[in-house]
């Protein structure tokens, strides 16, 4: 099982979406951007390297959601959402096909990333 982090980014209210490349995995499908933990290193020091290679901002975690844990059949992911809002930059982005900033009703939406739709589901409860 891999262990992929992942962050909803609070931008002016907006939340943040990345859409992954043709040549990734689950091609075109929408996402919380993040990636794989390295050894040794923590879930939060790991959100946060991962944020700014693939999209270049900097951000501070305000709170984690539930990990999901889904079986793709290939692979199997545990993923870890936190909640985080933007500090610093603009959104350049290093490997994704296109990002939106949605309002939290158009989340529903997107063609998501299997392992996502639980995340989405729990935000969409909190209040915030
Ligand atoms: N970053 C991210 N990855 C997710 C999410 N949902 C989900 O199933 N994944 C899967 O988690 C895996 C790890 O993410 P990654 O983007 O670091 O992996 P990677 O660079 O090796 O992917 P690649 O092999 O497609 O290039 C990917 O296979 C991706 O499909 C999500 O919300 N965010």
């Amino acid at each position: 099982m891999i262990n992929v982090a992942c962050a909803i980014i609070v931008i002016e209210n907006k939340i943040l979406v990345t859409q992954r490349s043709e040549k990734m995995k689950l091609p075109l499908k929408w996402e919380f951007p993040g990636g794989k933990l390295e050894e040794n290193e923590s879930e939060i020091d790991c959100i946060k390297r991962e944020i700014k290679e693939e999209i270049n901002i900097e951000i501070e975690v305000l709170r984690k959601l539930s990990n999901s844990i889904y079986d793709y059949g290939n692979f199997k992911i545990n993923l870890i959402p936190f909640i985080a809002k933007h500090i610093l930059g603009e959104i350049i982005l290093a490997e994704h096909k296109d990002y939106k900033l949605l309002e939290k009703v158009e989340l529903l939406n997107l063609d998501w990333a299997e392992a996502d739709l639980p995340i989405v589901e729990e935000f969409l409860k909190l209040e915030l």
